[in-house]
């Protein structure tokens, strides 16, 4: 199996080429790849499959979204998260599958569509640097809380095609215990969330970590970096955003239309697994 390492802003993936769609990625292949210690180590896996080799009607491309209008991407993203469970929406992981297209000649540099679990998501890249995407419009869903280590945590809930729930703090959030899971209430996220903690530093500048369904805490969470933005934005309207997460600056721009997430996005290494270890 060949297979690419990148990252955004240090939010890891393993990339798979797969084109034509032959590969059986089941769950335990994905946990065994992400494993940071018996694998090659990885907040997710990205395969990279053409839209039209999968069987969208069929549910390929997730019981969790929609296929309507896909087909206009050539390519898919399809994301699992490092326990081997199916996301919908990887903010990060857009940012770099579009390096890795670029840099693999499989797309030019210059603005087109990746079609995701969560709909067609527009990318934006010179042939080097910073990568943008267009993450469609967030939906504030109102107020929702966690709890961690007992203390409780009051945040706002947003959809950015996966579930968020961003809560804002007024202490260093490098003081945070992320070891273990937030609790939450299953009624309120039946689809389990993400959990982002956030703290305004200045005017329109946050930082910010999480604990993402499915990894754990990750040092960055693109989506989830724009639902920080979304729910630190409250009332006040469009603007930009700058965010600083574990592993570095990402910036948010909302305009009350659509949100564009902006930021490094890097290939690291290239290589194949050893036979049979898969
Ligand atoms: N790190 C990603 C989000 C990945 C999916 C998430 N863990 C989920 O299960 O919804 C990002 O950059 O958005």
């Amino acid at each position: 199996m060949r297979f690419v390492k990148g990252h955004g802003t240090e939010n890891d993936f393993v990339i798979l080429p797969d084109p034509d769609g032959a590969l059986d990625l089941t769950p335990e292949a994905v946990a065994r790849l992400c494993d940071r210690r018996a694998g090659i180590g990885a907040d997710g896996v990205l395969r990279v499959v053409r839209t039209k080799a999968m069987d969208l009607d069929a549910g390929d491309a997730g019981d969790v979204g929609g296929a309507q209008g896909l087909d206009g991407a050539e390519w898919f993203m399809d994301y699992r998260n490092a326990d081997g469970s199916v996301a919908e929406m990887c903010g990060n992981g857009t940012r770099v599958f579009a390096r890795y297209l670029v840099d693999a000649g499989l797309a030019a540099p210059g603005e087109w569509d990746i079609a995701t679990r969560a709909g067609l998501k527009r990318v934006t890249l010179g042939a080097s640097g910073d990568v943008s995407v267009d993450m469609g419009a967030p939906v504030a869903l109102g107020p929702g809380e966690a709890s961690l280590a007992g203390a409780v945590f009051r945040g706002e809930r947003v959809s950015m095609g996966n579930p968020h729930l961003a809560c804002r703090i007024d202490r260093p959030v490098a003081a945070l215990d992320l070891t273990r899971a937030p609790d939450f209430d299953p009624a309120v996220f039946p689809e389990g969330v993400n959990v982002e903690f956030y703290r305004l530093l200045a005017d329109r500048h946050l930082e910010m970590r999480v604990f993402e369904r499915g990894s754990g805490e990750t040092r960055s969470c693109g989506t989830g970096t724009v639902a920080a933005a979304v729910a630190a934005a409250g009332a006040a309207g469009p603007g930009e955003w700058t965010v600083d997460v574990p592993g570095g600056r990402l910036t948010v721009v909302l305009d009350g239309r659509t949100s564009h997430l902006r930021g490094p996005a890097v290939l690291v290494a290239e290589g194949e697994t050893r036979p049979g270890w898969i």
